[in-house]
C-alpha cells in the first residue's frame, strides 16, 4: 500500500486567508500532522477541537496538550494556556480544520475533476458507476463511496459516506500521486452540516432526489433539505450542478447555484431526458438522450441513476454515444438489487440496500413490475437503531403493502434494544394486515423462515443492509452477510 503523504508546513503558512479571532503562541512553528481525535495528537500536529454529537472536544484540549500536540484550534479558549503550545481561536473549529486540512495536502482537489452526488438514495450507485465508467473509458480514477473508497481497483475500506475532513483530502491526494484524474465521491448531509467538504474545488454535482431519512440528526425535513442544498450553493461557478428535474425539491436545488445549472428528467423537459420503453428482470431498455440502448440496471429508479450518470459523464466532456455504449454493459454497486437463485426450486433472493421508506417502496415497486403472477414477495426488514425512528412504521406498513409476507426483524440495533425497534415497527401494521407479518428479532433467523415460506420460484427481499458485512450490536460489529446468509438457508433447506 503506498504511503499517504505526510507533508510538512508551518502554522502560519496553513492558516493564510482564514479567519483567525486570536493566536496565543507562536505560529511559525512547523505541522506534520493534523488531527480532530486528542488520542492521536503528537508533537507535531495540529488538534481540532469540535463540538460533536455526544461530546465537545474541547473538553480534551488538556489531553492533546499534555500529548505534546503543536497547536491546538479551538472556538473557545482554555482558562489556563501551557506556554509550550500555540492556540488558534476561531469561530468555527469545523470549517477551520476542512481549510486547514485542504491546504495541509495541497489542495489536491483543485488538480482533480471531482464530481459531488448527493441526496438520499442513489448516491452509492451513481458515484460507483460513474467509477466504472471512467475506468472503462480509460481513466485512473478514484471513488469516495459507502461501500468502499477506491484508486481503480485497489480497494481502501470506508468508515463513512463521506470521510472527515482529514481523511477526505489524505484520500484525494493519495489519488492524485496514484494518477487519478477524476474523482466521483458522495456528499452526505452529515457531511456537508459537518463541514467535511468545505474548501474543495467541485467540478460537478448531481442531486438525486430527496425524500424521508435521517430526521434524528436535522431535526427537521426543512434542515435536512438545506444540508443537501448547501453543497450545491457552494459549488463554484466554473461547475455544473445536475439535479433531477422529477424530484418535488430538484428545481429548489438550483435556486442559489453560481455554475451552469443543468437537469434531467423522465417526465418533460430537460438537458438530458430519457423515456423507459421496458422494466424487466433482465433490465432496463430506454430512449436515453434520443438514442435507444438496453441496460442491466434494474427498476425505474435506476433509469434516474443511469440518466444522472450519463448526464454528469456527457458535461464532463465524454463523447455521449461511447459513453452509452459503455454504461449499458455495467453492473450496479454491490448489495443494491443483487439476486440470487436458489439451485433446485429456483427462489429467487434479492438483496438490496433500501433503508429509507421511498427505497423500499421504490425496490418493491420494481419487483411488482418485473415479477410474473405465480411469484409471491416475501420482505425480511428491520430499521436501524440511533438513527431516524420516525420512519419504521412507515417502512413496516410499506413493505405489508408491497408484499405477500413479511418479516420484521432487526437491522444495525446498535445501542438499542431490537425489541423496542421492532415495536415501533409493528406500530405501523394496518389491523387487515397482521396474519402476514411474523416478528423474528434474529436477523439469520428471519431469513431463514422467510426462505422456509418461499415456495418455487416465489421472490425473498432482504432489505436494509445491502453490500454490509457485518451486524452492529451494542458497539461490536459481528461478521453478517445477507446475500452469504441467503445462499446458506437455500442450501440448509434444500431450495
Ligand atoms: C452523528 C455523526 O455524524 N457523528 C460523527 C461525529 O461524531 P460525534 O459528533 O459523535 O463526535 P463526538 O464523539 O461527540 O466527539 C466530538 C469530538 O471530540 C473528539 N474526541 C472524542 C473523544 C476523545 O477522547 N477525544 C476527542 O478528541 C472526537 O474525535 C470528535 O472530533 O464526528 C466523528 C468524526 O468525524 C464521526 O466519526 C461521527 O460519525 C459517526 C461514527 C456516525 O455514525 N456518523 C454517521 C451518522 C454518518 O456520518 N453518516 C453519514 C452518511 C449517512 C448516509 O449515507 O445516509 C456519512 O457520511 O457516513
Ligand atoms: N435514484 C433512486 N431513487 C430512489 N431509490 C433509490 C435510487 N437509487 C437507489 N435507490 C434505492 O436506495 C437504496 C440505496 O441506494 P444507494 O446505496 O445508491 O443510495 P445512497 O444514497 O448511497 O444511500 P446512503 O445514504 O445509505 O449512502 C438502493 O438499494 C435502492 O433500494
Ligand atoms: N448511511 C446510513 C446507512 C444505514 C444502513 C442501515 N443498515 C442502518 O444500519 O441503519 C446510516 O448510517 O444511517
Ligand atoms: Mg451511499
Amino acid at each position: 500500500m503506498p504511503d499517504l503523504t505526510t507533508p510538512s508546513h508551518s502554522l502560519s503558512s496553513l492558516l493564510i486567508g482564514l479567519p483567525v479571532l486570536a493566536v496565543h503562541g507562536p505560529t511559525s512553528v512547523a505541522v506534520h500532522g493534523l488531527t480532530l481525535d486528542s488520542r492521536q495528537a503528537a508533537p507535531g500536529t495540529v488538534f481540532f477541537a469540535l463540538r460533536g454529537a455526544t461530546v465537545d472536544g474541547h473538553q480534551f484540549v488538556g489531553k492533546a496538550v499534555e500529548l505534546g500536540a503543536s497547536a491546538v484550534v479551538v472556538e473557545e479558549l482554555p482558562a489556563e494556556l501551557n506556554p509550550a503550545t500555540t492556540y488558534v481561536q476561531v469561530a468555527d473549529s469545523a470549517e477551520t480544520m476542512a481549510r486547514v486540512a485542504a491546504a495541509f495536502y495541497g489542495h489536491p482537489s483543485r488538480q482533480l475533476k471531482l464530481v459531488g452526488v448527493t441526496g438520499t438514495n442513489g448516491k452509492t450507485t451513481c458515484a460507483t458507476v460513474l467509477h466504472k465508467l471512467f475506468r472503462e473509458l480509460g481513466y485512473h480514477v478514484g471513488l469516495l463511496s459507502t461501500v468502499q473508497n477506491q484508486i481503480d481497483e485497489e480497494v481502501i475500506p470506508a468508515t463513512h459516506t463521506t470521510p472527515d475532513a482529514i481523511r477526505l483530502n489524505a484520500l484525494l491526494s493519495r489519488m492524485l500521486q496514484a494518477g487519478c484524474t477524476h474523482v466521483f465521491m458522495e456528499v452526505s448531509s452529515h457531511a456537508v452540516v459537518q463541514h467535511r467538504v468545505t474548501g474543495l474545488h467541485f467540478t460537478g454535482g448531481v442531486f438525486t432526489n430527496i425524500t424521508h431519512d435521517h430526521l434524528d440528526y436535522h431535526g427537521t425535513f426543512d434542515n435536512y433539505l438545506k444540508a443537501k442544498k448547501g453543497f450545491f450553493d457552494a459549488l463554484p461557478k466554473s461547475a455544473f450542478a445536475l439535479t433531477n428535474a422529477d424530484d418535488k425539491r430538484g428545481p429548489v436545488m438550483l435556486q442559489n447555484v453560481a455554475g451552469r445549472r443543468e437537469t434531467y428528467s423522465l417526465r418533460g423537459p430537460a438537458t438530458f431526458r430519457a423515456r423507459l420503453i421496458e422494466n424487466a428482470v433482465h433490465g432496463l431498455h430506454l430512449e436515453l438522450d434520443g438514442r435507444e440502448a438496453q441496460f442491466r440496471l434494474i427498476g425505474v429508479f435506476n433509469a434516474y441513476n443511469l440518466l444522472a450518470v450519463y448526464g454528469a459523464a456527457v458535461l464532463l466532456g465524454e463523447d455521449p454515444t461511447e459513453v452509452l455504449t459503455v454504461l449499458s454493459g455495467l453492473t450496479s454497486a454491490p448489495g443494491r438489487f443483487e439476486p440470487v437463485v436458489s439451485a433446485r426450486t429456483r427462489v429467487t433472493g434479492i438483496v438490496d440496500y433500501a433503508h429509507t421508506p421511498d427505497a423500499l417502496e421504490n425496490v418493491l415497486q420494481t419487483i411488482a413490475d418485473i415479477r410474473q403472477p405465480s411469484q409471491q414477495i416475501i420482505t425480511v426488514v428491520g430499521c436501524g437503531g440511533n438513527r431516524d425512528g420516525a420512519k419504521r412504521p412507515i417502512m413496516a406498513n410499506l413493505a405489508c403493502q408491497g408484499s405477500s409476507r413479511v418479516v420484521l426483524t432487526s437491522d444495525n440495533p446498535r445501542f438499542e434494544d431490537p425489541n423496542d425497534i421492532l415495536t415501533q415497527m409493528q406500530a405501523g401494521v394496518k389491523p387487515q394486515d397482521l396474519g402476514k407479518v411474523l416478528t423474528i428479532a434474529d436477523r439469520r433467523e428471519a431469513i431463514k423462515t422467510a426462505c422456509a415460506l418461499a415456495g418455487p420460484g416465489d421472490i425473498v427481499l432482504v432489505a436494509g443492509k445491502g453490500h454490509e458485512s457485518y451486524q452492529e450490536i451494542k458497539g461490536v460489529k459481528t461478521d453478517f452477510d445477507d446475500k452469504r446468509v441467503l445462499l446458506e438457508m437455500f442450501e440448509l433447506l434444500g431450495k
